[in-house]
């Protein structure tokens, strides 16, 4: 990844996390066409299954703000290779992004996948298929 100043940005959120369960903190740093970055860090919850993903977190934070147009996504944790999303935000970066936006994985170490929303889960459900 060639945007140092993201991956640095992913961090600074990361450090936001609430995770009194886990203890394993994500950030994530949502780049707007325009400029703009969105925070995103993973925020858990005593009834665990209301846990939000920093990704997601980036994305409805964004979506409140007005913003809907973005170009790149970057996402960071403390794990041996790049951490990846689970399927939940792998299905909402989907709808919410266009297809070839880049999404950048990456770790502490600085390891770094990078691939596009539509690589992230193809034959991703779509509001198309909700038309007959
Ligand atoms: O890509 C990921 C993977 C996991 N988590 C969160 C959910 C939960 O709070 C914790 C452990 O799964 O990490 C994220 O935020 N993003
Ligand atoms: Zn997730």
């Amino acid at each position: 990844m060639n945007d140092q100043f993201m991956f640095e940005e992913a961090k600074k959120a990361r450090e936001k996390a609430y995770t009194p369960y886990s203890n394993f903190k994500v950030g994530a740093a949502l780049r707007t066409k325009e400029g703009s970055v969105y925070h995103g860090c993973n925020i858990e919850n005593a009834a665990y299954p209301m846990c939000n993903c920093a990704e997601r977190t980036a994305l409805f934070s964004a979506y409140a703000k007005g913003d809907k147009e973005f170009d790149l996504l970057v996402v960071v944790a403390d794990t041996d290779r790049p951490v990846p999303p689970c399927g939940a935000c792998r299905q909402v970066i989907s709808e919410l992004c266009n297809p070839d936006m880049m999404v950048v994985l990456t770790n502490l170490k600085g390891d770094v996948e990078e691939l596009t929303v539509k690589e992230l889960l193809p034959g991703a459900f779509s509001p198309q298929d909700l038309l007959k």
